[in-house]
């Protein structure tokens, strides 16, 4: 479903993606591994359209979308969770939940299935609905920064090391809110990117390993915990 061939991507003029070959089929889990400044984030913001592709081609659905307008990338079913997940302060959770959809231009109904399904994945925002954006804890960020992704992720949802910074009990929860999103829906395609291969050992159907903007031509397979 999506599939980065031979990509080259700069940020600037400085080259940080060489050769990069992805193919990710609908359905999958994939965890993409590399220490910190191997790439991992540019992967993910390349095929958003945030850097310079200077070869190569991204094709999502069979579609080169490598000169797609990044504003428009989202609305092709693709959520994304930024590492850094910044919420806008002065709106509630919800709002912040919300922006996307809004951004993308969904009507009410889609809008609202939507959120439904963000909160029966993760119940425990319902509880924070109206709390302002910048009175919730980093752990709790991250959740709300997981169902701003879902708003938008019906096709591919992108997380960008979101057990970074989450306290054991977070993580295990973060985690648990994962394979609910795997039971109730079989066909999103997620990558989610980690510099801990142990933290997504038994979760991702696939690992692929990035070191210098390469990524590896092998991959290392994965134990899969069955749902
Ligand atoms: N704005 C920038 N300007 C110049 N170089 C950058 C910029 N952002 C990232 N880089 C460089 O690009 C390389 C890849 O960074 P990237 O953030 O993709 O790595 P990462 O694997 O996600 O690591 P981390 O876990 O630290 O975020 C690093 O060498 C980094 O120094």
């Amino acid at each position: 479903m999506l599939q980065l061939k031979s990509l080259d991507a700069s940020i600037g003029i400085i080259p940080i993606l060489r050769g990069v070959d992805i193919s990710l089929q609908a359905a999958e889990t994939v965890a993409l591994i590399g220490r910190n400044g191997a790439g991992k984030t540019t992967v993910l913001r390349t095929i958003m359209g945030f850097t310079k592709v200077t070869r190569g081609e991204i094709l999502f659905e069979g579609a080169p979308v490598t000169a797609l307008h990044p504003p428009k990338r989202p609305a092709l079913g693709i959520g994304y969770a930024p590492e850094d997940r910044r919420l806008f302060s002065a709106f509630t959770v919800e709002e912040n939940i919300l922006l996307p959809a809004q951004a993308a231009g969904l009507d009410k109904g889609e809008t609202r299935r939507r959120l439904e399904r963000a909160y029966h994945i993760l119940p425990e925002l319902k509880a924070m609905t109206d709390r302002p954006g910048g009175a919730v804890s980093g752990g709790q960020g991250k959740m709300v920064a997981l169902a701003r992704a879902l708003m938008l992720g019906t096709k591919l949802i992108m997380l960008d090391e979101p057990f970074q910074g989450l306290a054991p009990a977070l993580a295990q929860r973060y985690a648990e809110a994962l394979r609910t999103l795997r039971d109730t829906d079989r066909s999103v395609t997620l990558i989610i990117t980690e510099s801990n291969p142990a933290l997504l050992r038994g979760f991702a159907d696939r690992t692929l390993v990035i070191e210098r903007g390469e990524v590896a031509a092998g991959t290392l397979d994965a134990e899969r915990t069955p749902a």
